[in-house]
């Protein structure tokens, strides 16, 4: 296994077209494209990685699969009134269903989705303590408290929020949201702001690998029956309109991030997180998905066999 992600990363340094940094967000854009990590982390305890799998990135949109859980903690089924689970077929950032659908977002991990979830979550709370819960589950399932916001990111996110603003106002108006909109902007930018390693990603993402339970600590974060569907979730909407792309290409639940990481989950075996900043049209990692392409080629862990 080892070998094999030493192989990915020394094949993929070869790599010239390596895909274009998010720069809408500005703090993002300065972030060096050269860079590329791979970790796995299995669900028999085994660890690997290669690349710069201990420097963090900004996790950015992964984090909606650590809110849509901790959501559906509080909610169950009763999350599902007030955000959809079917693919998009449209962009991360895209307003036109929302019209059409009387503000209810398609599914979780579009923007539209993660604000409702962000507001589903905070129940009366002010954004400080919806991000301390936030930071604790993550640092919790990535059993490392060293796991922090970037406030830089956060900062730049809010300067330069119109789009995701339309979103929440757009909402707001069909009634969907609870709580003030730039408190729920607010602790949305946080939350896409997590700073996060590839080996800590790795791990936080192994409770889907192992019907919910917490590895090592053997602890249950979910029952078998929510990570099946965080995961089939995750297959269905995680990187927006390329989802299909993905299933097709990769097979595994996985959730892309601006940043450049991808999560991907490999039912019954392990929790696989990549990253390379550079983005292709759809705004998922270009190298990232080839990583997970070559993984899966070798393996044979595509959900669909081999
Ligand atoms: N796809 C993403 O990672 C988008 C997240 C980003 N924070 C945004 O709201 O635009």
């Amino acid at each position: 296994m080892q070998e094999l992600l030493n192989n990915i990363v020394a094949e993929l340094a070869l790599e010239t077209e390596r895909g274009k940094v998010a720069d809408y967000i500005p703090q993002l854009a300065h972030v060096d494209p050269h860079q590329f990590a791979i970790s796995l982390a299995t669900v028999d305890g085994q660890r690997y990685s290669a690349g710069c799998a201990t420097t963090p990135f900004s996790i950015q949109s992964i984090s909606k699969v650590f809110t849509l859980t901790i959501a559906l903690g509080k909610w169950g089924d009763g999350l599902w009134s007030q955000v959809g689970r079917e693919p998009s077929g449209d962009p991360f950032n895209s307003i036109v269903q929302l019209e059409h659908e009387g503000g209810k977002p398609r599914n979780p991990f579009i923007n539209a989705g993660a604000i409702a979830i962000v507001d589903a979550i905070m129940m009366g709370h002010e954004p400080k303590e919806t991000l301390a819960e936030i930071l604790s589950f993550v640092r919790y399932i990535a059993d490392d408290n060293s796991i922090c916001f970037d406030h830089q990111v956060a900062a730049s996110e809010m300067q330069h929020k119109d789009r995701n603003a339309s979103l929440a106002h757009f909402m707001k108006a069909f009634g969907r949201l609870r709580h003030d909109v730039d408190k729920v902007l607010g602790t949305y930018f946080h939350q896409c702001a997590i700073a996060m390693s590839c080996d800590q990603l790795a791990h936080a993402g192994l409770f889907l690998a192992s019907d919910g339970v917490n590895q090592p600590s053997n602890l249950r974060v979910v029952s078998p029956q929510r990570a099946r569907r965080i995961n089939s979730l995750m297959m269905m909407c995680g990187h927006y309109d390329a989802s299909g792309e993905f299933a097709f290409r990769v097979g595994l639940p996985g959730k892309s991030g601006v940043g450049g990481g991808i999560l991907a989950i490999a039912p019954g075996r392990g929790s696989l997180a990549v990253w390379s900043p550079g983005l292709d049209k759809y705004g998922n990692s270009l190298l990232g998905t080839r990583a997970l392409e070559m993984f899966v080629q070798h393996t044979g862990w595509s959900v669909f066999g081999h």
